[in-house]
């Protein structure tokens, strides 16, 4: 796979139960793609390596990837911890598997403000998106003592790592239309979406 960032993992997460859409966000069809090909296609653009991380294996076997399941199961935190952990490159980028638009603009921008930091993420109208960012290992112990202490809220990660936060102002010109960081949750959003 040629990529320009061989030293990126990107690390998708298929976890999860969809409860508010009801049904496998992954496989949610958009103009004829399924959610997950739109995750793939970016990461596979940017990164050098492309891991799965999820609980159901049986469900993404098309697509010969390697995927692993998360080692504390029930929260994102979790799946970004076992995402982080298998890599064998020295950072991540973590990317959702709901988000209709990623944007392989915005990550490669991500991405080239590592410098020296741990944690690499952008700031939208809605906060921090902690699923779209990028990881460097020095994140796996204090995420691993988070998760120990049952505290799964990956924003209380941000004071323990260096993190660099990426304004939006930052981003406007690499997201014309606003819409790289949606992501979908309910039949309504999904509804939204294909109007798109
Ligand atoms: N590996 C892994 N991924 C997860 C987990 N929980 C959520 N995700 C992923 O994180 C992203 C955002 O998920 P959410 O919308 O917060 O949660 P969800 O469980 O998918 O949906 P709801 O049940 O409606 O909350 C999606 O890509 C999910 O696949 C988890 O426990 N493990």
């Amino acid at each position: 796979m040629s990529s320009s960032n061989p030293d990126i993992t990107g690390v998708i997460l298929v976890g999860g139960q969809s409860r508010r859409m009801g049904t496998d966000k992954a496989f949610l069809d958009l103009d004829g793609r399924p959610l997950i090909e739109r995750a793939l296609e970016v990461c596979r653009e940017v990164c050098g390596t492309v891991l799965l991380v999820g609980n159901r294996p049986e469900r993404f076997g098309a697509y010969a990837l390697p995927m692993v399941a998360d080692i504390y199961p029930g929260s994102s935190l979790g799946g970004l911890y076992t995402g982080l952990s298998h890599a064998i490159t020295p950072a991540i980028f973590a990317i959702p598997c709901d988000i209709p638009f990623p944007n392989a603009a915005i990550m490669q921008y991500l991405i080239s403000r590592r410098d020296d930091y741990d944690a690499v993420v952008p700031i939208t109208a809605h906060g921090a998106e902690p699923l779209f960012a990028v990881y460097a290992k020095a994140c796996l112990e204090p995420m691993r003592q988070m998760l120990e202490t049952g505290n799964v809220r990956i924003n209380d990660l941000y004071s323990h790592v260096r993190t660099r936060y990426v304004e939006k102002a930052e981003l406007n010109a690499l997201d014309p239309s606003g819409t790289s960081f949606l992501n979908l949750n309910t039949p309504d959003d999904y509804e939204r979406a294909r109007g798109k």
